[in-house]
């Protein structure tokens, strides 16, 4: 059910060979970007290719009854066979990979399609096409430079990430499945699918959203996963909605299934998982432990601070005689979503002092009192750089590390196995992380 991603790899090879260019005809089709233009082979044409002194002949398999499912025909002397066909597989597997690595990865936003139309059709009858996941281009612009964020809780979310991409052997050795879970938690507006997007356009990934209301049951969620492919983000957005709704097939079981069950083991390696939510306090704390979410990231209502950033950004002013006056309205507890600021600053984006003041007059009016229990998010976040509140509020750094691990960003030298006490200092060392698996108690 997964993609013969040799299939994939052939294609690359023989569409990159100069003599599908000598050819009497052959197909040109557009490629990823428009102006691309990739030589495909016609199902009637055949191309030869050199390897090891010896001639082979590729052509396309002729099409069998399920129509998606394409081949290629690899003719070798007999006398060639036994000393060219491994070797000569491996030489594709390199070029492919190094046309793949050249190629600046056009990334893909994949969503999944229901399996039944509303009679109850099923859309992919068992053999003929049962993809369940269409895809388009990914040109989401959002990137870590154009988030209002903390720039160190930036920097640790991408040293994070960094450390991901190189962990192979780690996770392996550790006997884990080579993957990472974030939940980003926050009111609306507050830049959550726009983090993801930075994610995915920071470490090249592919992006697979998933929409609960079209998953039919826990084994559709599953066959789901199994048909996602490896260097990809896979996303749950609105997960407490879904859970709390129940306003889809899926149960709890299966979506901590889905986060860290045994299908895992095939179907998550190099993958990383997005949850959203808007409030995680109601949600089951099973769903929020460690190894089915790694690293929890809240998204708070804008501060002083954030507002700035977005009027650098928005407005390209970084101060104003107007700031003042915004500053003490946030003081006084008012606040509103990064979206709604943005809105405001775009539609006055020619006029900074038009702009500043329907900010203003909106957090009179609907912004007031929404900041109230914003305050300790920021200084949470200052402080942990991954943040953490619970219904009394947000706990100190302490507390914060006491119940989830913690990110321990030090230099390599240190030994794995050391526990940090409670007074040690945390700070980046060298460009090395390790986060503790399992949740570790202090004092
Ligand atoms: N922190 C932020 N920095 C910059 N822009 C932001 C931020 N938060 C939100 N925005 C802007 O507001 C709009 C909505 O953001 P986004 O969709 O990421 O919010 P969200 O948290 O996913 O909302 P929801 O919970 O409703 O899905 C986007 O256009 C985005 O550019
Ligand atoms: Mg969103």
């Amino acid at each position: 059910m997964q993609e013969n991603q040799l299939y994939r790899k052939v294609s690359l090879y023989l569409n990159s060979l100069s003599t599908l260019d000598d050819s009497d005809f052959t197909n040109l089709v557009t490629g990823k970007k428009p102006n691309d233009i990739v030589l495909c082979l016609d199902p009637n044409q055949t191309v030869d290719d050199n390897f090891l002194g010896a001639t082979v002949t590729w052509s396309n398999g002729d099409k069998v009854e399920r129509e998606d499912c394409r081949s290629f025909v690899l003719k070798v002397r007999k006398a060639d066979k036994r000393r060219i066909v491994r070797p000569y597989l491996q030489h594709i597997h390199t070029v492919a990979d190094e046309i793949e690595q050249r190629k600046q990865r056009d990334l893909k936003l994949y969503m999944n399609v229901k399996r039944y139309d509303d009679e109850g059709v099923d859309y992919h009858p068992r053999g003929v096409g049962n993809v369940r996941w269409r895809s388009v281009p990914f040109t989401h612009p959002s990137t870590f430079d154009t988030i209002a964020m903390e720039e160190d809780l930036k920097d640790k979310v991408k040293s994070d990430l960094e450390y991901f991409l190189k962990a192979k052997q780690y996770y392996h050795r550790l006997g884990r499945v080579w993957k990472r879970s974030f939940l980003l938690y926050g009111p609306s507006g507050t830049g959550k699918s726009s983090f993801v997007a930075a994610m995915a356009n920071f470490i090249s990934y592919d992006v697979y959203v998933i929409d609960l209301s079209k998953v039919l049951n826990d084994s559709d969620l599953n066959f789901l996963l199994l048909q996602t492919k490896s260097k990809s983000i896979i996303v749950m957005e609105e997960l407490d909605r879904f859970l709390k709704e129940k306003s889809t097939g899926v149960s709890l079981s299966g979506v901590l299934n889905f986060m860290d069950g045994i299908l895992n083991s095939c179907c998550a390696e190099e993958r990383v998982m997005v949850f959203t939510m808007n409030c995680k306090e109601h949600v089951d704390p099973a769903l929020l432990r460690p190894g089915r979410i790694d690293v929890h990231i809240h998204f708070p209502l804008c501060d002083f601070l954030a507002f700035k950033t977005l009027a650098n950004s928005y407005l390209g002013v970084k101060d104003h005689k107007l700031f003042p006056q915004v500053e003490e309205i946030f003081q006084s507890g008012a606040s509103l979503s990064p979206a709604e600021i943005g809105e405001l600053m775009i539609a006055n984006r020619n006029s900074p002092s038009r702009a500043i003041k329907s900010v203003i007059t909106a957090l009179q009016t609907e912004g007031d009192g929404r900041g109230l229990g914003n305050v300790g998010a920021r200084k949470s976040v200052d402080e942990a750089g991954v943040s953490f509140r619970s219904s009394e509020g947000s706990h100190t750094y302490r507390e914060f590390r006491k119940f989830y691990g913690f990110l321990r960003m030090k230099s390599n030298k240190v030994s794995h196995s050391q526990t940090l006490d409670d007074d040690s200092v945390h700070k980046v060392e060298g460009d090395s992380m390790t986060a503790s698996d399992t949740p570790k108690r202090f004092g």
